[in-house]
């Protein structure tokens, strides 16, 4: 390795130079190593890894692509571990291995398994539940059956199997008639009543150990129960099954024992627990209701409606309690906030050759809600703890969803309808009764649609803007995301740099905002990158989206010649240089014949080579007393933007109206803009001052989702004309003390 390069670089080169190495071992088999040299060797690692801290900086790398069996078991012939060959997926041929050793968790969950001859090899078992119990998914002694078994060479002349689909691996019961006599504990006698299997259920129930409980409560179900024990295997099912998030069987559980003994309490409670986990939250309401009218006293339901009441009125209107959203996203670890998706005036439809995109279904104002939407899948790294590399959440990521899919099949096709980048599947959804998942389709969609966020966007808003300006130190590493996440609905809006909305995100609930006025059936569009100032590299921005954007503004860059181009280019180097920043007069020059490098009008083409120096000409005149520049500097970045205000110039004429007659171009800045604004009007136009502020208002909605905030934000203390203190001696942002 050279030790000169960072950290990760090295590891893309070990990782490399091991995949040529692996590569040039296509084909072999590896043979038969001596089976207590290799435990001996796992349990040294085991105990390496165990020292470990866990936020010491991880790293993962993906297999090749390739598909999940789509064949049933039945059709598999077994094959045995001396038969396997390396950089192979023995795509008709199935494993049965048991666990002989203990296992521990690292990207994957690793342990040895051994064959019915006693070889042994290491498996690797990726996109596993990480919410469960490392024991819960390879225990000491449990028996598993791995579908076209892939055994992978690593760069240091070792191998293991490895499987990154989930739905590859079988896990057996304990009783499992599957298991070889040879295998099978002394106590795994399969001929129990229906209330011995609950009580062995029950065994691995209080253990944590979900999947095993369940398959003994359906064993129970399977052997002739009575209409009680119907019941109450039902129920303890259906608690397993909301452990393990398979929401949908879990209610049909609670609907069976419903069935079987009528609606008691402790069913109807289940059914709700199902039924809010599966966004019902209408029904949720309903059943509570009626349990509240049989029991008014019963504090845990009271609880319940008021819980469901509130998710269904977010749900139906749009109404939430924004300010939540903070307060949770800073509380909670994972950030998973409690609050249900509204969809607003947005469907998707056919958007010509950008495949399908977001479009209005009524008249929207600049600043409405278009959305606001759970993450269907979300990976978050702890801003404590965040030396993972990008990879790394987008493995979680991946867990997160797959396993997701594969506890609930219904919920599939909400993940495979997103657009995969050409990416081409397996056509079958469900073999011998399990779902298919297929993890590198799902690394794909996520490659294409998801957003990566911090996690709170009015303090992410705050510390990006004004902080960062202002030079003040932000106590946090700023170089990559907090946390990755997938919200379909949002994944349908295509990208335009000259966009008519703007999303924003706080712990896993994403926010969508119109930042224009946008008629009904318009379609939606998203910056899915800020627009950069030098439009060179424009054309290639998209390349991993596998798109060249045609906006009007990459148009316009497209069509600009070369010379203009890079006096543009120029210019600005010039506009932003410490020289110039130290003469308002030569910024001023500067800015003035930036505007020459235009043609179009900043309606069609927002310049966006210029509005920032003009906002840093309103700050320099606010610091320099001269409200009147300020404030044409000010409405000159609105301008650039492709903004037509009226009635905003000083002197202000009395009576006349301050009015956005066209919204340009959203930047983050705005609200600032509009802040210089209402401080200079408080003083010199009262009369306006207001309506400055309402723009503020919906400039910092765009931005960070919500204005429930602006009050405890920077800009409300700044627009009363005085200076903020921000930290203890980290610094000061202040614009003006009129
Ligand atoms: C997140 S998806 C957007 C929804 C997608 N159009 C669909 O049919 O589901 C991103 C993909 O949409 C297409 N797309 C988005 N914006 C585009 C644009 N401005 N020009 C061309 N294609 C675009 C590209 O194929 C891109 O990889």
């Amino acid at each position: 390795m050279n030790m000169n390069k960072p950290l990760f670089a090295q590891m893309v080169d070990w990782e490399t130079q091991g995949m040529v190495r692996a590569e040039a071992r296509k084909g072999q088999r590896p043979g038969k190593a001596p089976r207590e040299k290799v435990i001996k060797e796992f349990m040294a690692q085991r105990e390496e890894m165990s020292k470990l801290s866990p936020d010491r900086p991880r790293f993962s790398f993906f297999s090749r692509a390739y598909h999940p069996c789509i064949r049933s078991l039945s059709e598999l012939k077994k094959t045995m571990l001396n038969d396997l060959i390396l950089e192979t997926h023995h795509r008709d041929r199935h494993l049965l291995l048991r666990s002989v050793t203990q296992s521990y968790r690292d990207n994957g969950a690793f342990s040895i398994v051994e064959d019915e001859n006693g070889d042994v090899m290491w498996l690797e078992l990726y996109y596993q539940d990480r919410q469960r119990d490392v024991e819960d998914i390879v225990k000491e002694g449990s028996v598993l059956i791995v579908k076209e078994p892939y055994l992978r060479p690593n760069g240091e002349g070792g191998h293991g199997i490895y499987v990154d689909q989930v739905s590859d691996l079988i896990r057996l019961p304990e009783y499992d008639e599957r298991i070889p006599a040879a295998w099978r504990s002394d106590g795994s006698d399969l001929q129990l009543s229906a209330e011995s299997w609950k009580t062995k259920g029950n065994d691995y129930f209080n253990s944590r150990m979900y999947d095993n409980a369940i398959e003994c409560y359906t064993r129970g179900l399977d052997c002739s129960p009575t209409t009680d024990e119907i019941r109450a295997l039902g129920l303890k099912r259906s608690i397993a099954f909301i452990k393990t998030k398979q929401f949908a069987a879990a209610l049909a559980d609670a609907d069976s024992a419903i069935a079987a003994t009528g609606p008691t309490e402790k069913a109807l409670t289940r059914k709700v627990q199902a039924l809010y986990n599966l966004d019902r939250f209408q029904e949720c309401c309903e059943i509570l209701k009626g349990l509240l009218e049989e029991n008014p006293s019963n504090a845990a339901a009271q609880n319940e409606l008021a819980r469901a009441t509130e998710r269904l009125a977010e749900q139906e209107t749009g109404s939430y309690e924004f300010k939540k959203f903070h307060e949770a996203a800073n509380k909670l670890r994972p950030p998973l906030l409690d609050h249900a998706t509204y969809i607003g005036p947005v469907v998707v439809k056919e958007a010509g050759s950008y495949g399908r995109g977001l479009f209005t279904t009524k008249e929207v104002k600049a600043g409405d809600l278009l959305l606001c939407a759970k993450a269907f899948g979300f990976a978050f790294a702890d801003p404590e703890h965040r030396r993972d590399v990008t990879m790394v959440y987008k493995m979680e990521l991946i867990r997160a969803i797959s396993q997701k899919m594969y506890a609930n099949p219904s919920l599939t096709s909400v993940i495979t309808d997103l657009h995969a980048d050409g990416y081409k599947s397996v056509d079958v959804a469900e073999v011998d009764g399990k779902p298919v998942v297929d993890t590198f389709q799902i690394e794909r969609i996520i490659d294409a649609n998801a957003f990566g966020s911090q996690n709170s966007a009015a303090q992410n808003h705050i510390e990006e803007t004004l902080y960062k300006r202002e030079g003040i130190a932000i106590n946090q590493d700023k170089s990559s995301f907090h946390s990755l996440g997938v919200w379909p609905m949002t994944s349908h809006a295509n990208h335009s740099c000259y966009a008519n909305s703007q999303s924003s995100i706080t712990g896993d609930m994403l926010i969508l905002r119109a930042t224009q006025d946008i008629p009904a059936n318009t379609e939606i569009t998203l910056a899915y990158k800020d627009p950069v100032p030098d439009f060179d590299e424009e054309r290639t921005r998209f390349r991993s989206w596998n798109f060249v954007c045609d906006c009007p503004l990459c148009k316009d860059a497209h069509n600009t010649c070369k010379r203009i181009h890079n006096n543009r280019v120029h210019l600005r180097k010039q506009a932003t240089s410490r020289y110039a920043r130290s003469s308002t007069i030569k910024r001023e020059a500067l800015a003035a014949s930036l505007e020459q490098t235009y043609a179009r009008p900043p309606t069609l083409v927002p310049r966006v080579a210029l509005f920032d120096i003009y906002l840093d000409l309103a700050r320099d005149y606010m610091r320099k007393q001269q409200p009147e520049k300020a404030v044409a500097a000010a409405l000159k970045t609105f301008e650039s933007l492709g903004f037509v205000i009226e009635g905003g110039e000083l002197p202000h004429v009395p009576g006349t109206q301050l009015v956005v007659k066209h919204w340009g171009m959203f930047q983050d800045e705005s609200a600032e803009c509009w802040t210089v604004l209402v401080c200079v009007y408080s003083v010199l136009a009262p009369e306006i001052c207001q309506k400055a502020e309402e723009y503020a208002r919906v400039a910092y909605r765009m931005a960070v989702g919500e204005d429930e905030t602006f009050e405890e934000t920077p800009y409300h203390v700044i627009r009363q004309g005085r200076v903020v203190e921000v930290g203890e001696g980290r610094g000061r942002i202040g614009l003006l003390a009129l």
